[in-house]
């Protein structure tokens, strides 16, 4: 069964259309990464799943729940990190946890969930004096309270430093090998890459790819830099037949007195024929993959009619999770501070997550958001009062 199957939706927003058309399945068991840019409709998504707002038009099913008719059962076995999460100053790290125990109603031993995300220690102490990475292992384990059977995680790392976006990567991972599909946001390739089995990237509301990063590499036309070694230095017209060569962006000479040549993967071999037909000695030559930023910018940015061979088209069909890719789990997932966040899920989301007022959901019938972060809210104040 597919954690997550999202089949043609669209959500607008009066003028705006934060998400256009999009189908996707997310595994059982998959850690899957959505990427693209700011605004380009990861949270509207998200927020689609847990029925915080609704389909303009299309199906999303979450567990095998209509996320609009049984929302309550999707919010029971999913957690829920939201963008931006902040603590109650006041309250300890068990606290919070209590509640999200509470508005789960499961019988969980709080320390025990601190434990797994390495705050045990600090179960006592005031969540206002947490540093930034100890506030989001907080939010996380509010999150795995009642071992969800998928783990819903809006820029996880955000504003994490590199040991704790490497912590949260390893929690992610363990709760992987438990069996939890994973469906987390990021606008940054590198944070995801370690971590999914594959990746799904959204531009301006539609999916433009679908696939594990080594497939996103291999069907993306980003350019690869080629380094020519060369016996004797190149003729200008030479330069000039090499630039003019199909899937040759540029060519300059190097300091060496060779070549550099931004091209597409493909043209590598072309390049150094078309050198040697002219007479050229090639000493050597190596290659720099495009980097993952490059490749991210390859399907986010630029004229939108050239599509890559791994447009969603082809690849929403690949279901299955990558085996190269699953294999390489085991890198970076940092994110920026999520100065952006208030769009939609906020601050309490992760406790109105699980506490989200399912009838208020259930009375829109317009499609708009409900406001389940608002009854997280007052209930975790009233938590203070006591
Ligand atoms: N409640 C809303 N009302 C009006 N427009 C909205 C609403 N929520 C989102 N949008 C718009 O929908 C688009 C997608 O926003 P969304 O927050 O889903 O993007 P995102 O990919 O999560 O971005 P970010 O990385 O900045 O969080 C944006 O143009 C945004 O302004």
């Amino acid at each position: 069964m597919a954690a997550i199957e999202l089949d043609g939706v669209t959500k607008r927003f009066d003028d705006v259309t934060a998400v256009s058309d999009l189908s996707l399945t997310v595994e059982d068991g998959e850690v899957f990464g959505f990427l693209g840019p700011n605004g380009a409709g990861k949270s509207t998504t998200i927020n689609l799943l847990l029925d915080f707002v609704r389909p303009t038009t299309g199906t999303v099913t979450v567990l095998g729940h209509d996320a609009r008719e049984e929302s309550v059962a999707v919010r029971e076995r999913t957690g829920v990190l939201p963008e931006g999460f902040d603590v109650y100053d006041r309250l300890t790290g068990r606290a919070h946890v209590e509640f999200a125990i509470d508005s789960k109603e499961v019988d969980v031993d709080p320390d025990d969930v601190l434990d797994r995300v390495g705050l045990a220690d600090a179960a006592d102490r005031q969540a206002g004096g947490y540093s930034k990475g100890m506030r989001q292992r907080l939010a996380l384990a509010m999150a795995l309270v009642g071992d969800p059977d998928l783990l819903v995680l809006d820029e996880p790392s955000s504003g994490l430093d590199p040991a704790g976006a490497k912590e949260m990567r390893e929690i992610v991972l363990e709760e992987a090998e438990r069996g939890t599909t994973v469906f987390f946001s990021s606008h940054i390739l590198e944070q995801v890459e370690a971590v999914c089995d594959r990746v799904g990237i959204l531009r301006e509301g539609e999916l433009v790819a679908v696939d594990s990063i080594a497939g996103l590499r291999e069907a993306s036309d980003a350019d690869a830099t080629l380094s020519v070694a060369v016996g004797d230095p190149v003729d200008d017209d030479v330069l000039e037949s090499v630039r003019a060569l199909d899937g040759v962006q540029r060519v300059e000479r190097s300091t060496e007195g060779g070549l550099r040549v931004g091209c597409d993967s493909d043209a590598k071999t072309r390049v150094v024929t078309a050198l040697e037909d002219n007479g050229v000695t090639v000493t050597d030559f190596t290659t720099d993959e495009a980097s993952l930023e490059d490749l991210f910018l390859a399907y986010t940015e630029g004229e939108r009619d050239e599509p890559t061979d791994a447009d969603a088209s082809v690849a929403a069909d690949d279901g299955e999770a990558d085996a190269d890719t699953t294999a390489s789990r085991d890198s970076t997932a940092t994110s920026d501070p999520a100065a952006d966040s208030g769009e939609t899920a906020d601050s309490d989301t992760a406790a109105g997550a699980e506490d989200a007022d399912a009838d208020s959901a259930a009375d829109e019938s317009d499609g708009d958001e409900t406001d389940a972060p608002d009854a997280g809210d007052e209930a975790i104040e009233e938590e203070v009062q006591r």
